[in-house]
């Protein structure tokens, strides 16, 4: 085909033979094809399916009947059109496409007159007539032989002559006719012009019938394409909305490609981080890798090591193992004892089971029993509730009387403190009590001077130097406590004082006699005191906590504590922390707190443990010295002050009381002491301080005006509550 298309000059002028190589082709290209024997029958269906289906394969875009016959003669271009005559390409089916054919056959008769009418003439016999017609030109048709006219009037003589060709022949006879001058024609040449009138008439109604053919074909296709262009242009819209989506996202392609090169960037600058960061981990592995070297060849020494312990921990362990299996051999052993220890105490368990089971039943038994009886109980409650709440009824009415009577209480108990108070001043403000210490041992008790201890505190004591009356002396105390009497006894009789100052009464309880006299022991009690031992100070102090904790319903007490000495007429602070021995001074004026030294601590106490925690503090500070009479015989005053202070929980009335308890300096003659130097000046101050204190109470007892307090520090420092107190003298 392709060779064909191309014009080989190879090809053969026969057509037979053009045929077959064109079937050859077809073969060769596997596509079904028509028999010659098909082409001489002129059944043209095979031979046209076969032309589809080679269209089909070289023009696969072409639709068939878009092809016209021209176009296709075009194509073909070959000048032996039987094989390949523009009709076989024709998609026209039937009727249509033979007419196709022979309108074809027509026109390549007009072509083949125009173009090339000899190799046609030459090719048909009656042709070839027309050719001798033709050159007839130089004779006249006039002469022509009658069989020969004859001949050209049959019928079908002229079908296949050209076109052109019967136009010669009009031509010439009218030629010829005009020639004449008479313009006469023969019949013959007249019926031959007529036939060949007829002819060309006949050729050219066919012409004018395919021509309108054609010309409604193409109408048809013209709308055909009239459609297709409005699709394409359809379809040419939608593209270009498509094309402006597609520009909009190239523009974001671009701008996406923009940021991809950026990143891109960024990214290769992070690859020429990385890589130097990958540098620098090669050179720390390779450093991890000699490490690791070594560490591997450690490891691979410790590993020798751990084997040879292995193996030696090994043999242990199948020592252990083998003793282990023994023991196991022990274990199994006694797990068969303990089987059979275990069935004899099941079957103990099974003996106490069952009587179990018979106490429960015993106890079931008295479960019942006892809803029987807390069934009872309730009932019983009941009536008790009810009793009860009468009583409450009852006890309602009682604690209203209570209350009244409480609200009488505070009133009552008032009138009581009064009252007692007033007993306290008809025993007189100042007691002079006498305790009388017992003989050391070794001491002669045949030498004792006292002759006669009276029931009303009249004592007799002897002086043997002087005879008759003046041997005897009689004194009268307010009580005389003989030497067995205990530190209870001696306390009973001050204890309702103590009282007093919660009241708001300043006590004032002195120890006054010769060193060793006994004064501390009365007053503190004996060194490493028991409860028992304990002197009138804890006792005193003691009964205080007491009471006023009793009283904390009605009155608060805050209470606190001061201790001083008097050495030499000079105050020290027994309670100072620091140590310090500064000198005191002293009001001049009786303060209403009762303070006479302000400048002295005041510890607070909240209990008896507080304040002989203190008492002792202030012992180890007070000075202390040796003299021939007594070892530890002190030489000042100490004054131990407790300073109360309530406050009435209903009124807020305040309640201010004092309690002073001192333990006066040995009261010897300096004489007798064969002291010199700084003891004679301390036992003088001594004197001189005891005569003032003496003085003081005389004045007190003799209700004078004048009461000499100036005389000496200690009378100064009790000078408020000496005035207006209750005083108590131990002798
Ligand atoms: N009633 C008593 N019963 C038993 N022993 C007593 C009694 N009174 C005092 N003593 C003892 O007598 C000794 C002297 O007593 P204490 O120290 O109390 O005398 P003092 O008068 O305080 O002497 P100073 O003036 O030196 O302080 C102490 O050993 C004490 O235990």
């Amino acid at each position: 085909m392709q060779r064909e298309k191309e014009g080989d000059l190879n090809h053969s002028s026969d057509p037979s033979e053009n045929i077959k190589r064109f079937l050859a082709a077809m073969d060769d290209l596997v596509i079904p094809r028509f028999k010659v024997s098909d082409l001489e029958k002129g059944s043209m269906k095979t031979v046209i399916d076969c032309l589809v289906t080679l269209r089909a394969r070289f023009i696969p875009n072409v639709v068939g009947d878009s092809i016209s016959p021209t176009s296709l003669i075009a194509k073909s271009g070959s000048p032996h059109g039987d094989a390949f005559s523009p009709g076989y390409f024709s998609p026209l089916p039937g009727e249509e496409r033979q007419k196709v054919v022979t309108d074809s056959k027509f026109q390549r008769a007009l072509r083949t007159t125009v173009i090339s009418e000899q190799p046609a003439a030459l090719r048909h016999p009656v042709g070839h007539k027309f050719h001798e017609v033709f050159q007839l030109k130089q004779g006249r048709y006039a002469d022509l032989p009658e069989a020969k006219i004859s001949e050209m009037m049959k019928p079908n003589c002229l079908d296949n002559a050209p076109t052109q060709s019967l136009l010669s022949v009009v031509n010439g006879i009218l030629d010829e006719s005009i020639e004449r001058k008479n313009g006469e024609i023969s019949n013959r040449v007249a019926c031959l012009l007529r036939k060949v009138v007829q002819e060309i008439e006949r050729r050219i109604s066919t012409q004018a019938e395919h021509l309108r053919t054609q010309n409604n074909l193409f109408k048809v296709r013209e709308e055909k394409y009239q459609s297709r262009i409005r699709v394409l242009e359809a379809l040419a819209s939608g593209t270009n909305d498509e094309s402006q989506i597609v520009m909009d996202q190239l523009q974001h392609v671009k701008s996406e490609r923009v940021k991809i090169e950026e990143r891109e960037k960024s990214e290769e600058e992070d690859v020429i981080k990385l890589t130097k960061e990958k540098d620098h981990n090669n050179l720390e592995i390779s450093t991890l890798k000699q490490e690791l070297e070594i560490t591997k060849k450690a490891c691979e020494l410790r590993c020798t090591n751990m084997e040879t312990e292995t193996k030696s921990t090994q043999k242990d362990f199948e020592k252990k193992l083998n003793e282990l299996e023994h023991l196991l051999e022990n274990s199994r052993n006694t797990v068969k004892e303990l089987e059979s220890n275990s069935e004899t105490k099941s079957q103990r368990w099974n003996q106490k089971e069952n009587i179990y089971q018979s106490v429960m039943e015993f106890q079931f038994g008295a479960l019942q029993e006892l809803r029987f009886s807390s069934t009872s109980i309730k009932q019983e409650i009941l009536k008790a509730q009810n009793i009860y709440s009468e009583e409450f009824d009852r006890l309602g009415v009682k604690l209203k009387v209570l209350a009244d009577a409480a609200e009488n209480y505070s009133v009552v108990l008032a009138e009581n403190r009064k009252m007692f108070n007033e007993i306290q001043d008809l025993k007189g403000n100042i007691r002079v009590y006498c305790r009388i210490r017992p003989f050391f041992p070794g001491q002669k008790e045949k030498r004792t001077t006292i002759e006669y201890i009276g029931e009303n505190g009249e004592l007799v004591v002897a002086n043997r130097s002087k005879p008759g009356k003046e041997g005897h002396r009689l004194f009268k105390f307010n009580k005389i406590f003989g030497p067995d009497a205990t530190q209870a006894e001696v306390f009973s009789d001050v204890q309702p004082l103590i009282r007093s100052v919660l009241d708001g009464y300043n006590v004032c309880i002195f120890a006054y006699g010769q060193t060793g006299s006994g004064k501390t022991y009365t007053m503190t009690g004996p060194n490493s005191a028991t409860k028992e031992n304990w002197g009138v100070n804890y006792r005193a102090l003691n009964d205080l906590f007491d009471i006023s904790q009793r009283r904390r319903s009605s009155i608060i007490y805050e209470m606190g504590v001061q201790m001083v000495e008097i050495y030499n007429e000079q105050v020290r602070d027994l309670l100072s922390n620091d140590g310090s021995q500064k000198k005191l001074g002293i009001l001049s004026h009786s303060q209403p707190n009762g303070l006479a030294v302000p400048d002295a601590s005041m510890q607070p106490v909240k209990s008896t443990s507080d304040v002989m925690d203190l008492m002792d503090m202030g012992l180890r500070n007070r000075a202390v010295g040796a003299t021939a009479l007594n070892e530890r015989s002190s030489r000042s005053h100490s004054v131990l002050t407790i300073h109360v202070v309530g406050r009435d929980v209903k009124t807020g009335a305040p309640l201010l009381g004092n309690l002073h308890l001192v333990d006066l300096a040995g009261s010897e003659r300096v004489d007798r002491s064969e002291v010199v130097g700084d003891r004679l000046r301390e036992a003088q101050h001594i004197n001189k301080s005891l005569s003032a204190l003496g003085d003081v109470i005389f004045a007190l007892a003799q209700k004078n005006l004048h009461v000499p307090y100036r005389n000496s520090k200690l009378t100064q420092v009790l000078q408020s509550s000496l005035g207006i107190s209750l005083l108590v003298i131990f002798f």
